[in-house]
């Protein structure tokens, strides 16, 4: 085995290939820290179970899919309690703050992290981080107790709030050494994993024992590794019945369209998901598909040909789906939101008018009926269902013990359906796309019938591009070079 060592990339190597890609642990800059024996040795529940700890060489593959002559590949650290923890419970004051968008789950991931601490380790000073980031410097903040938590994954949205831009690492940092924070839980998207990579190495350099942690969220799936990230399945549940809505609308009327736009800034897999759920869908269009509309092949051209097998049809378009035809005809005004990501404009309505203006400026004028829904805020803004409940348990739970063992400066994240320790560059270093020449992109296209509105020429251009596979889909696990004339059958 040999190992190479920065602040954030933390490589271990052994035999016939293997990679692990560890996290920091607090001991890496702070030397002779003293251990304790993990309370949950002493809890009734836990006990029982053979086996509970993680042993301390356990990693998880990024690949399963393998040939015989495969090399291993990459690792990460399996999550879990292990025989020893760092910090005493008395001695623990852990904060947790919320940021970026709204996600359902949110409140279920709090109330773990927060009955994780108190129940599992005797954790009691925990406090909340009002409003995100800025929260640590300009807001106050809530006591959180197991009590004040019990009931808030019935609810949706975050009882800490959440806010966008309004993050100044030596402030926070400030915030955190002054309060005498040791703990630091970080639920947020990219941009707030970033935030929480930059905060862990500042902390690194304060050389301060304290252990930050991070809780991928993200309602657009577009966190590279994991494998899905929570609220994903609830928001897609729900956006199901803003298609039903928009189909039922459509096939009462004579060549009645339903429109429907679902969230998905740069990635388009709650369209995708909810299209291929749905089955009612004759159109999907996202972020990663270019379309056009006029001409042969076209969208246009499309919606008079269902219209004239079906009668009616329904399109899913993601909000991020189409902004380059958007600026085309609308004046583009490049605005970006507090935390420097793209201010998008209503693709949804533009389609919309665009189909309307088409059909009426036809020359065998074709009657439509178009109803447009608008429900991106009401499918992140709900609680989450029962198995993303259970998901965030894990992940907060994960994230918890991760913490308590002296690991720092990585995210808690499902990898191949095993709950994992990832350090923060590798969630951060890309987005999470659909690869629109990948099989579950095809299988879309196979259930819509929607054109793919690329000619063979686009397609060796999208290939080339876009090597990153997806982590919902075949994922990771296929981008074995050996592998890709295999079919799977997944
Ligand atoms: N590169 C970065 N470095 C430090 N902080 C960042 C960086 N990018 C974003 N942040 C901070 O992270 C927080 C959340 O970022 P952002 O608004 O982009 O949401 P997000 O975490 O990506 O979630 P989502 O995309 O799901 O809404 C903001 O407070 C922002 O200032
Ligand atoms: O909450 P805001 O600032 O309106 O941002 C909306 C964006 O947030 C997301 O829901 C991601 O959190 C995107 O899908 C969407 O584009
Ligand atoms: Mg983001």
């Amino acid at each position: 085995m040999s190992c190479s060592e920065n602040s954030q990339l933390k490589i271990v190597t052994g035999e016939a290939g293997y990679v692990l890609e560890d996290v920091p642990h607090l001991t890496d800059y702070i030397t002779d820290l003293p251990t304790y024996p993990n309370p949950l040795r002493f809890n009734p529940a836990y006990s029982v179970v053979k086996q509970y700890f993680v042993h301390v060489d356990d990693t998880v593959p990024q690949k399963i899919v393998v040939h015989k002559n495969s090399p291993r590949g990459t690792h990460f650290r399996r999550a879990g309690p292990r025989q020893k923890v760092y910090f005493e419970s008395e001695e623990v004051h852990a904060c947790i703050v919320t940021c970026g968008g709204l996600c359902p789950g949110l409140n279920t991931v709090i109330r773990e992290i927060v009955c994780g601490l108190y129940h599992m380790y005797g954790v009691s000073r925990i406090l909340g981080i009002d409003g995100g980031y800025k929260g640590f410097y300009a807001r106050n903040t809530i006591t959180l107790t197991p009590k004040v938590v019990n009931d808030i994954h019935k609810r949706g949205g975050t009882i800490l709030g959440t806010s966008r831009g309004g993050h100044d690492t030596s402030k926070i940092v400030d915030s955190i050494q002054d309060r005498g924070i040791n703990q630091v839980y970080i639920i947020g998207g990219d941009g707030t994993q970033k935030g929480a990579a930059v905060i862990y190495e500042e902390i690194r350099r304060r050389g301060l024992k304290v252990a930050v942690a991070g809780i991928p969220k993200t309602i657009d799936n577009d966190i590279p590794v994991i494998d899905k990230s929570f609220g994903f399945d609830t928001a897609v549940e729900e956006a199901q019945r803003a298609i039903n809505a928009a189909h039922v609308e459509a096939e009462s009327i004579e060549n009645g369209i339903g429109v429907v736009k679902l969230m998905g800034r740069y990635s388009g897999f709650i369209a995708m998901y909810a299209t291929l759920a749905s089955r009612d869908v004759d159109c999907c269009l996202i972020p990663e598909s270019p379309f056009y509309l006029e001409g042969k092949g076209g969208l246009f051209d499309y919606i008079e040909k269902r219209l004239k097998e079906n009668g009616h049809m329904v399109i899913v378009i993601a909000e991020g789906a189409g902004q380059d035809l958007l600026s085309e005809s609308l004046q583009s005004m490049n605005l970006k939101d507090a935390s420097g990501n793209k201010l998008l404009q209503d693709v949804g309505l533009w389609i919309s008018q665009r189909i309307k203006d088409h059909f009426a400026r036809q020359h065998n004028k074709m009657v439509i009926n178009l109803k447009y829904i608008d429900p991106t805020y009401m499918i992140r803004a709900i609680p989450s269902n029962a198995s993303d409940n259970v998901y965030c348990t894990l992940l907060a739970q994960s994230a918890v013990h991760g913490a308590m063992a002296g690991y720092t400066g990585f995210t808690s994240g499902l990898v191949n359906g095993r709950q994992t320790y990832i350090p923060f560059n590798r969630v951060t270093e890309r987005q999470n796309k659909v690869v629109i020449t990948d099989r579950m992109w095809a299988r879309l296209l196979a259930s819509t019938n929607q054109p793919s509105f690329l000619d063979p020429k686009d397609v060796t251009e999208v290939k080339k591009e876009e090597e990153p596979q997806t982590q919902l889909l075949d994922g990771e696990n296929c981008k074995d070079p050996l592998a890709k004339d295999i079919p799977s059958l997944t």
